[in-house]
């Protein structure tokens, strides 16, 4: 395991956020955090990242508190992706993905000499993201999809440990949404994404965690948490849920239950 939680409580304005989590993530598969709006995926995501400090518990990296790792180990192993994506900033695409590179620069790569490193992997990580020859775009004239790739591209170019992203998928079409999900599930990286699709969920990934209140109420594989009782008891939904030819199940949706119609 390369990241992993105890008993993590954060909380705001007097209400646990987050709740007592207890979580282990393979190293180098591809866990998807699932479970409605307000659930705490972006919280969770964020305690992971180190970017909150749990009122009570530990995250832990490689079995030592993030807490007490030098800000540049952590900057080197995590990088994070997350929703909200600034739109002021008046910089080319290549400017954006350089940043990925930052923990890993020497002094006089810094001043501008000896780079050539840091494009070769500023370049492959936009290649990564289908953006090879966008690097003199300027950020400001980016579509909200082409933006959310540029993103990801400046995380890949980090050569992190461990990718965080939330909600990742957002803003793309459907044909970006499964070449990012078949990229984050090909790399060896340890990676965390929040979604909300739960078929592309259960297509791509390997674990999955399932958070309801603050809590995780199911972990496992695909077939372990995307059952039909969990997706009525979580998300209010009736589905059916059928297992494609690989073992993965699909999800048909039915009405809203009872309960949330009521
Ligand atoms: N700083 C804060 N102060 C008060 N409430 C907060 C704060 N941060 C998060 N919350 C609340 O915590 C809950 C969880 O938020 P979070 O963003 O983690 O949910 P989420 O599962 O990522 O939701 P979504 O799917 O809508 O993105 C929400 O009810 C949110 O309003």
């Amino acid at each position: 395991m390369s990241l992993e939680t105890r008993d993590v409580v954060w909380a705001a304005g007097g209400a646990p956020i987050i709740d007592g989590i207890t979580i282990s993530i393979p190293r180098g598969g591809f866990t998807g955090l699932l479970g409605p709006n307000g659930c705490g995926k972006s919280t969770l995501l964020r305690l992971l990242a180190g970017l909150l400090r749990p009122g009570e518990g530990a995250v832990l990296l490689d079995r030592r508190r993030l807490s007490e790792l030098p800000r540049r180990e952590i900057a080197r192993r995590l990088a994070v992706v997350a929703q909200e994506v600034s739109t002021d900033v008046d910089m080319t695409v290549a400017d954006v993905v350089m940043l990925g590179r930052i923990p890993h620069r020497t002094r006089p790569a810094l001043m501008g000499r000896d780079d050539s490193l840091d494009i070769r992997e500023a370049e492959n990580a936009l290649a990564r993201c289908d953006l090879a020859g966008w690097g003199g775009r300027h950020w400001s004239t980016l579509s909200g999809g082409e933006r959310q790739r540029v993103n990801i591209a400046r995380a890949l170019a980090q050569g992190p440990t461990e990718l965080l992203l939330d909600e990742p998928t957002n803003h793309l079409d459907i044909h970006h949404q499964i070449d990012l999900l078949r990229m984050l599930a090909a790399v060896p990286t340890t990676v965390v994404a929040a979604l909300h699709d739960l078929n592309l969920a259960a297509q791509y990934c390997d674990h999955l965690l399932l958070l309801e209140a603050g809590r995780v109420v199911a972990s496992g594989s695909p077939a372990q948490v995307l059952t039909e009782q969990w997706i009525e008891r979580v998300y209010r939904v009736r589905a059916t849920v059928d297992t494609d030819s690989d073992g993965r199940p699909h999800l048909r949706y039915g009405p809203l239950s009872d309960a949330a119609s009521s």
